[in-house]
């Protein structure tokens, strides 16, 4: 299976109506991958507090109609990373999209663990109730959103759910850059699944991004890991390994709560 996870620069100085449209044309030229990956908030910014409520957008509002023309165009299955999703009833969630390579949505994620303490994401969004996996073929994806990595219940969840690849789109920050690394590893050899973690480069809100996005596989050994800029991570990895380590190590059935 090819991943490409495309790391994109979110800085202040591009508009969301050109970044969107910038990352489709990324998205399209990942023809040939068979899953592409996109980072949280990327429209406009995971730490851009102040403009949430005002590029809030429906569910299938600019991005989702963008992107999932993007994913039938390029024929991946497209993780569109996350949207300030404005509900219909009044509230935001930060919601990710999956797209299946005919364009579908295959699922929306609203992210559980909101950032913030009490500012921020944390009171300007709601929080998501519903863990979320979607198949594909030859593995099943379980999805969480940057914060989420601290929270290792979450992953036990999409585990018991059937998860066996990890997806975690991010803004993360890079005076926290250590933790990022490792709580992916983390999350990858305690699970025994496969770890894609796609960050943001750039700068918004007087926050540098830490880049660095990084695919673990189930025995948490680094596969590919990004640099600080702007890039696509492609990593080709073999799902089967899930299973393999799982039966070779078996630690997982020896949980006892
Ligand atoms: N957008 C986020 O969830 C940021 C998380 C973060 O900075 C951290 O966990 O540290």
């Amino acid at each position: 299976m090819r991943a490409s996870l495309i790391q994109i620069a979110v800085d202040e100085d591009e508009s969301v109506t050109s970044r969107r449209q910038r990352v489709a044309s990324l998205v399209r030229d990942q023809a040939g991958a068979d899953l592409v990956i996109l980072p949280e908030l990327w429209t406009t910014g995971a730490f851009a507090y102040e403009d949430f409520a005002r590029e809030a957008e429906p569910l299938e509002g600019p991005t989702y109609e963008v992107m999932a023309k993007a994913a039938s165009d390029a024929g991946v299955w497209l993780h569109a990373g996350s949207i300030p999703e404005r509900d219909p009833e009044g509230p935001l969630y930060n919601t990710s999209l999956v797209f299946s390579p005919s364009g579908d949505l295959a699922a929306a994620y609203r992210k559980i663990h909101r950032f913030g303490f009490d500012k921020g994401e944390a009171v300007m969004m709601s929080a998501g109730r519903e863990l979320v996996t979607v198949r594909l073929p030859g593995t099943t994806l379980g999805v969480a959103t940057c914060y989420d990595l601290r929270f290792p219940e979450l992953f036990r969840g999409l585990v018991d759910a059937g998860a066996e690849t990890l997806v975690v789109p991010a803004g993360w920050p890079e005076r926290r850059r250590s933790h990022w690394t490792l709580l992916a590893q983390a999350r990858a050899v305690e699970n025994q699944a496969f770890v894609l973690a796609c960050g943001t480069a750039g700068t918004h809100a007087r926050v540098p991004q830490a880049g660095h996005s990084i695919v673990v596989d189930p025995w948490g050994e680094v596969l590919a890991e990004a640099g600080a800029e702007e890039q696509v991570l492609t990593v080709d990895f073999d799902p089967g390994r899930v299973a393999t380590t799982r039966e070779l190590f078996p630690a997982l059935k020896d949980r006892v709560l």
